[in-house]
């Protein structure tokens, strides 16, 4: 097995008169493939503002490996608002996540970055449409590009496949794939489409009101993918 590269230990976040998880315990390794699944409000996206550390655990806490300077995120997270009128390119958009960027004057090493990702995420042809003319999934592959542009060496992916189509879901995922077999990205994939997350994940963890289930994907049972179906 690679190395950690985080460890939830007794993990409790709680927000005013309500508890959303307690004693969570599960450690991500470098180049795995992790599903978070679970009913509608069990904690997935509390779960992941709290390894994004935008929340506050109230006991436990998330360690990073070999130190917290060391992981680095890239995020989809599970809305946006990107109306017809935006303005960006898709290809703009892209290079807002490069840090200290300063459009429209990129260096040559950031404009090679962005000439990488967009070829890598299949996004050439429409690169100079606006953003918002975009389709559905041309949206979700350029938050994706997004996200890697800075070749992060954690991607975590909000329910990213919720409103694309089964052929997009696919092509989606067997791009995140791809860079997680090829480069060993570190995947945490919420979701509550079991077949997708029985496809493409190793393990998964399983979010329930009062416990969690954490396991190689395999393990996940019937009666764990109709528990999570059923919602
Ligand atoms: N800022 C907040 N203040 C108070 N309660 C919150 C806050 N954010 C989330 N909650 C509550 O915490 C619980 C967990 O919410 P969360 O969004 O993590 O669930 P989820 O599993 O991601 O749900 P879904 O599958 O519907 O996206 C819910 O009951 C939610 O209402």
């Amino acid at each position: 097995m690679t190395d950690p590269i985080l460890r939830v230990n007794n993990l409790k976040v709680a927000f005013p008169n309500h508890r959303v998880f307690e004693n969570l315990n599960f450690s991500l390794h470098k180049g795995e493939f992790l599903s978070v699944v679970g009913e509608n409000g069990v904690g997935k996206t509390t779960l992941i503002r709290t390894i994004l550390q935008q929340l506050k655990p109230a006991a436990g806490n998330v360690q990073f490996f070999p130190n917290r300077k060391a992981v680095t995120f890239g995020y989809v997270p599970q809305f946006r608002n990107i109306d017809e009128e935006y303005p960006l390119s898709i290809r703009d958009f892209i290079s807002l996540n490069l840090s200290g960027i300063k459009l429209p004057w990129l260096s040559r090493k950031e404009r090679q970055q962005v000439d990488q990702i967009i070829a890598q995420t299949n996004l050439q042809r429409i690169q100079n449409r606006p953003l918002g003319m975009a389709s559905g999934g041309e949206k979700q592959k350029a938050y994706l590009a997004q996200a890697l542009v800075e070749q992060p060496n954690l991607l975590i992916l909000d329910e990213s496949t919720a409103s694309l189509d089964n052929v997009m879901k696919y092509e989606l995922l067997d791009l995140v794939k791809h860079f997680n077999q090829v480069t060993q990205l570190s995947v945490i994939f919420v979701t509550h489409d079991l077949p997708l997350a029985q496809k493409y994940a190793d393990n998964f963890l399983l979010l329930r009101p009062t416990s969690f289930k954490y396991g190689p994907i395999g393990e996940l049972s019937e009666a764990d993918v109709k528990e999570v179906s059923d919602v």
